[in-house]
């Protein structure tokens, strides 16, 4: 693994000259003619492109509810009980992210409030292939059932030998309510307008391919969407009293899932840059997804090395990483200088698979240095709010002047007018 020793302000330029660009005009063009053609065509179109894509002939979209019972009865009883445990690891965790609104009446005659009303209907995309995550359903699924949304309707490509099993398990568990199969741009047009057989959706959720982010980008306004998520990413900040190869196979449980992934460690210590350097080429070769995994170590990744703990946080904080691992004794003593970061992992035994699968905080988390003003998907993402307002005669009379001299200064009479209707004659 690459090791800069570079000092912190030359390490600083370097992260800020780095980009997340995801503009390609061809595909953007072909997306643009997917998305027209669904809106015009519906079911039509998306037959013929799981034909053109997928090469599959559908006739219907939709999975009975007896197939995603079936599958949840053909998984073994070890990945039932895993999915089980995560599920109730999830569930306890976003419990405590329910929002109830408040009421505000502490000014006599009125009263004002903030109402927080689940979004009716979520789309989920879920990847096909081998990037399709049991454990991303139920990190999607289940705060958007804690939210009370109404409808979830999830979407994944048709596959020659069928859906994968365990998907579909973890879709039924967490209480997904219809499954699609169909991919790509063609999935996220279907949710932004409806067809024949597929609901519109208000807001879609979950990874893609560039076909499918593209897609997100160009239907959002039509719905909301949740966020571009690039390559997994993952940082480490830890000193000599880390073991490397607990350093190296943290790191490589990320390179493993994109050949653009960010495995990146920085440390006070030359001596834990060697031993995680060659650590990481030791373990890459019994690793079965070497090839991905090293070219996300060899492209983008690095081992930063600044000798005073202060740096250490600064240049993490300018990459604001999705994944941030503390492997520094009293490692919770860090937090307070912790600023960007999708999901922080506390000492030697937060390992971060341990939060991609069963300890309950979400998987799903900002990317490509958007932890700088975004958050890990949870509950509030799968809900908006509303405000009211109620005033008594005389709670109004005490600030109608307010109201309308404010409103004559914005040249609104009309404004003003609708106050002064209210006034007692
Ligand atoms: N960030 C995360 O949390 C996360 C998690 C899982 C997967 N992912 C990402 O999801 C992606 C999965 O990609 P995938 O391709 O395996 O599955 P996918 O489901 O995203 O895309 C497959 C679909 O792409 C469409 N497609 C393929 N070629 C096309 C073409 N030439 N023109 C138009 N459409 C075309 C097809 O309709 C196909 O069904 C990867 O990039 C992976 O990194 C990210
Ligand atoms: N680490 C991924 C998010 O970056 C999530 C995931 C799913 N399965 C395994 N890992
Ligand atoms: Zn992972």
């Amino acid at each position: 693994m690459k090791i800069i020793t570079d000092s912190l302000e030359s390490q600083l330029k370097q992260v800020s000259q780095r980009t997340a660009g995801l503009t390609d005009p061809k595909i953007e063009a072909s997306v643009r003619e997917i998305i027209e053609n669904v809106q015009a065509k519906g079911d039509q179109a998306l037959r013929d492109y799981e034909k053109k894509f997928d090469n599959v002939d559908l006739t219907s979209f939709r999975l009975s509810d007896q197939e995603l019972t079936d599958a949840l009865d053909s998984i073994d009883d070890d990945l039932r009980e895993a999915l089980e445990v995560a599920k109730a690891n999830i569930t306890s965790f976003h419990k405590k992210e329910i929002e109830y609104g408040f009421v505000d009446s502490e000014k006599p005659g009125v009263m004002r409030g903030q109402k927080v009303i689940s979004i009716a209907t979520v789309g989920l995309y879920v990847p096909g292939g081998t990037a399709a995550y049991p454990s991303s359903v139920l990190m999607n699924a289940i705060p958007a059932k804690l939210a009370g949304v109404n409808r979830l309707v999830m979407v994944t490509p048709p596959q020659k030998d069928g859906i994968n099993k365990a998907v579909l398990a973890a879709a039924k568990l967490a209480g997904v309510d219809d499954v699609f199969q169909i991919g790509g741009a063609q999935a996220i047009a279907a949710l932004a307008y409806g067809t024949e057989s597929v609901p519109r959706v208000d807001k879609i959720f979950g990874p893609g391919n560039v076909f499918v982010a593209t897609a997100k980008k160009m239907v959002f306004g039509q719905v909301a969407i949740d966020m571009i998520a690039g390559p997994s990413e993952i940082g480490v900040i830890a000193d000599d009293s880390a073991k490397p190869a607990q350093v190296a196979a943290d790191l490589l449980s990320q390179a493993e899932h994109d050949k653009r992934s960010r495995p990146i460690l920085v440390t006070d210590s030359i001596n834990l840059a060697n031993a995680v350097s060659d650590e990481v080429e030791k373990q890459l070769q019994t690793l079965p997804r070497e090839e991905i995994a090293r070219a996300a170590v060899e492209d983008q990744g690095f081992i930063a090395v600044l000798p005073k703990v202060d740096d250490m946080f600064t240049l993490m904080n300018a990459i604001a990483p999705e994944h941030l691992e503390i492997q520094l004794p009293n490692p919770t003593d860090y937090l307070a200088q912790i600023k960007n970061a999708g999901s922080v992992f506390l000492g030697r035994y937060a390992s971060e698979p341990l939060g991609d699968y069963v300890a309950g905080p979400n998987h799903i988390l900002p990317t490509s240095g958007t932890a700088r003003f975004s958050s890990p998907v949870g509950v509030y993402d799968f809900v908006k709010r509303t405000q009211f307002i109620q005033y008594t005669s005389d709670a109004l009379a005490k600030e109608a002047d307010y109201i309308t001299k404010l409103a004559r200064v914005e040249g609104l009479e009309g404004h003003a007018r609708a106050i002064e209707a209210r006034e007692e004659k």
